[in-house]
């Protein structure tokens, strides 16, 4: 059985104290590793002291972003080796967020994926269709190919160690959850896809996430799915209170 991952991502929110708060209040109330991961994504200045506060906790650290390369002139950058320096052990890779807004590119997500592993970092990949290409009926090809360039050249290993998040992007923010069987349909075309490119194997253990407008009132119905391995979850992350429902849900 593969383990669900409960990841929050607070995007560009939160002030320090309030993301210090939030940490204190959850790290002793998240359930067993064991039985469940729950990843706070948190803003870059934070992460030193939120992964000091959650060390020796069931609670994990995670960035939203970082670059490829491991040093040099790329002002405002943040490097692989700085976040596993400081103890972060998950990095969410290709939002599309960064993908719309910030020039992310499936060679980007790559190349970013294969730096996560050389530090031992779990990447957490984002793929999704915008509304237009799932009116298209472009939803499919779309995320294979999201997904077959984000793993390329990942050993089977490091592929069956990277978690996918499936965030259709007009399900992000808006309220508008994708029904669980649309959420399922994409999570089950994407293992398939991962069974095809890599192994049977790597299809199997690879992780799949929905993402978008998951919250208490709709995890279970989507946890419930047959190939849906968790949430990377936006506004209900926010409230320690939510997050820790979401968490207690992975865990059923
Ligand atoms: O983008 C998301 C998580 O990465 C989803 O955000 P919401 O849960 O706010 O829709």
């Amino acid at each position: 059985m593969r383990k669900k991952v409960i990841a929050g991502n607070w995007k560009m929110n939160k002030l320090f104290g309030e993301a210090v708060e939030f940490v204190e209040e959850t790290k002793n109330k998240v359930v067993s590793q064991d039985k469940v991961e729950s990843v706070v994504c948190a803003p870059f200045p934070y992460l030193p002291t939120l992964v000091e506060k959650a060390n020796g906790t069931e609670l994990a650290v995670a960035a939203q972003n970082m670059h490829f390369e491991e040093s040099g002139a790329f002002t405002g950058e943040v490097s692989p080796s700085m976040l596993a320096d400081i103890g972060v052990t998950y990095v969410v890779l290709g939002h599309s967020e960064r993908r719309e807004m910030f020039a992310e590119t499936d060679e980007t997500v790559n190349k970013k994926a294969h730096a996560a592993f050389a530090h031992n970092l779990i990447p957490i990949i984002c793929v999704g269709e915008t509304l237009d290409q799932r009116e298209a009926n472009e939803t499919m090809t779309i995320v294979e190919d999201q997904v077959k360039a984000a793993l390329a050249g990942l050993s089977e290993e490091q592929v069956k160690a990277s978690i996918i998040a499936y965030e259709p992007i007009w399900a992000i923010g808006t309220g508008k959850t994708a029904t669980s069987e649309q959420a399922n349909e994409v999570c089950t075309h994407i293992r398939k896809v991962v069974a095809d490119a890599v192994s049977a194997t790597a299809g199997d253990a690879v992780r799949i996430q929905y993402g978008g407008s998951v919250k208490p009132a709709n995890v279970d119905e989507l946890l419930s799915q047959s190939d849906i391995d968790g949430a990377l979850v936006g506004g209900a992350s926010l409230e320690a209170d939510s997050f820790l429902q979401l968490v207690e849900a992975g865990a059923k």
